[in-house]
Order: structure tokens, then sequence, then C-alpha cells
């Protein structure tokens, strides 16, 4: 007889019923207005199953509202918004999802322990309180009342409730604003676990680092619309700047190929490029003193800046 062993720890997501649709969230020709204000601006946008999404933007690029449309509870002025098949504003849609939305009001004499019970009660087949309060890095705290609680262990909390009925989808919104390092590391490992047993993710954030971490797939959003959609390698290599780093005494921001020049405090010239190749050619060429040369791609940030730059410029 062939022994089964119990894996070592159980899925966090709930199995998918057969018949669930290829597109987790499906947003498409939505617009959403506040006043004058126009949030969302024909914006479509399909997320499919398994899928770890990273959506980023200025401030009041429409991030914020672009979740709310998709955990229904706000209304699209026109347009259609669809969650694991149905409406959103529909409770039967959105028992497949979890939330932590960008401030999160915990009830602050409730201990830790019995808010994640108390919100595991609401589902069929919660993660156990200890699994789920060790995986977060709560266990310590299980029985500190909330109000108690520093601003980055409450975040902690807030993103460990959203993971308790075991969602098959999740909309984070900054989920690691106010962490420091280590609980920021910690709450990437846990967000990681749930993708990879299947889970599909839809974060917001401010932290570059943070999507370039975990996304496979970035949306750029700015002024409520769409500006890219594409996997993080292709929206890399799509801003195709590299960055060649040295020390000299002369300064070469104005050299020719040179689009963008920052002088680090340690001396350390950097410089912003299209064809790193015949920069460093013409350096040479130009018998230019320099020395301790890094040539790298362009980071996330420095893809978005650029981004958001050629849109303003346009
Ligand atoms: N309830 C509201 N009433 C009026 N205007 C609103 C409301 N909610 C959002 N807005 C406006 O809609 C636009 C988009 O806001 P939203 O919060 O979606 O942006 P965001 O990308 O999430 O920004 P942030 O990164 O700062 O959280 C902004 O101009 C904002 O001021």
């Amino acid at each position: 007889m062939t022994r089964t062993h119990p894996p070592e720890r159980a899925p966090v997501v709930a199995p998918a019923p057969p018949e669930a649709a290829a597109a987790v969230v499906a947003v498409s020709g939505v617009t959403r207005r506040f006043g004058d204000v126009v949030a969302l601006d024909d914006v479509s946008l399909d997320v499919g199953a398994g899928e770890l999404v990273g959506l980023l933007g200025p401030n009041g690029a429409g991030k914020s509202t672009l979740l709310s449309l998709v955990s229904g509870q706000r209304r699209p002025d026109a347009g259609t918004v669809r969650l694991l098949g149905g409406d959103p504003r529909d409770a039967a849609s959105r028992a497949g999802l979890g939330i932590t939305p960008q401030e999160t009001g915990l009830p602050p004499t409730l201990r830790v322990r019995e808010v994640v019970d108390f919100v595991g009660g609401h589902f069929a087949d919660p993660v156990p309180t200890g699994e789920l309060l060790e995986q977060f890095g709560l266990t310590d705290l299980a029985r500190r009342q909330t109000g108690a609680l520093s601003g980055g262990q409450k975040r902690r909390l807030a993103v460990a409730l959203s993971l308790v009925g075991r969602p098959r989808v999740v909309l984070l919104d900054e989920p690691t604003t106010g962490l420091d390092i280590g609980a920021r590391q910690a709450l990437w490992d846990a967000i990681r676990a749930y993708h990879a047993d299947g889970g599909t993710v839809l974060l917001t954030s401010h932290y570059l680092e943070e999507v370039q971490a975990l996304a496979q797939r970035v949306v750029v959003v700015d002024r409520g619309v769409v500006r890219a959609d594409d996997s993080l390698d292709a929206i890399l290599r799509r801003v195709g700047l590299r960055r060649v780093a040295l020390r000299s005494a002369s300064d070469l921001a104005a050299w020719p190929g040179v689009v963008r020049a920052e002088r680090r405090d340690d001396g350390t010239q950097e410089l912003y490029t299209a064809d790193a190749d015949t920069l460093v050619r013409e350096l040479v060429r130009g018998d230019v003193d320099f020395h301790d040369l890094q040539i790298r791609g362009a980071s996330l940030e420095e893809a978005f800046e650029e981004m958001v730059m050629q849109e303003a410029t346009r």
C-alpha cells in the first residue's frame, strides 16, 4: 500500500470550482468620476488566475479607485467590472476575495488572536489562527490588544486577515507601507507563498522595489489611464535606458548621448543613456580620465520615471 504524507503546509488558497472563468478580474472600458475629477478613464484590465500583478502609479493616479470597483465598494459610471465571473457587488462573487485596503480599522480592545478567530469564523475553511500568526510573524503578539500594536504590526495583521478565508484572489493596497525592511521581507514571503499556492494577487505600491520584487506583470496607471501593461522585463526593456556609473574629474552630464545625469554623495557620476557601449567608446576616444566603471540596466524606478516623464512632455 502506498502511504501518502500530508503536505507540510496546507494551501492557503481555496481550490477553483471547475467552471471558473480564466479571468479572475475583468475590467472593461471603465470610467469613474468624482465630480469633475475623472479618476479612471476608459480603463480595461484582465487579471488571470494565478497572476501576480503590480499596479504602479503616482499619487492620485486612480489605483485605489480601481481596487474599490473590483471589490464592489463602488460602481463604475461606465463599463463593466467582473470578479470571479460575477458582479463584485454580489456577496457571492466576493466570497473568494481577500482585501487589505490602504487604511484598516481594527477593534482596539480585541487581542490579535481574537481578531483572527473572529474574521476566520466567517469562513467555512479558514487558515488555522496559529498557522496564520506564525506565517506573518505575529505569534508573540497573539495576546496583545490590537490598539497597542505598532503601525507596522497592524499592517501585518491587516494583510494576514485578508488571507484567513483562503481567498482565490487578494487585493492589496500598499501592503507594506510603514513597515521596516525585515517586516517587509516577511510580508513579501507570505504574499509569495500565497501566490505559489495558486493565489491571484493585484497589489498597488509606492515602493517600486516591491513591485520589482513580487510582480511578474506591471500595470502603470497615470491620471486615470493605463500607460503600460506588460511583463516586468518588457517594461524595463521598453525604456531601454542603461546606467553608466563612474568616477571622473570631468563633469560628464552634458556629454553626447547622456539623457540624464546624477552625482552621488561619494562623487560617483551616474549617466543614463540609450547606448552605453557608444558612450564608453566615446569617453575612451575623447581621452576622458575615468575609473570604477559600472554599467547596468535601468531599475523599475528609472523606467517608471522615464515613462511618466515621456507622457508629461507629449
Ligand atoms: N471619494 C472621493 N471623492 C472625490 N475625489 C476622489 C475620491 N476618491 C478619489 N478621488 C480622486 O480620484 C483620483 C484618483 O484617486 P485614487 O485614490 O484612486 O488614486 P491613487 O492612485 O490610489 O492614489 P494614492 O497613490 O495617493 O493612493 C484623485 O484625483 C482623487 O483625489
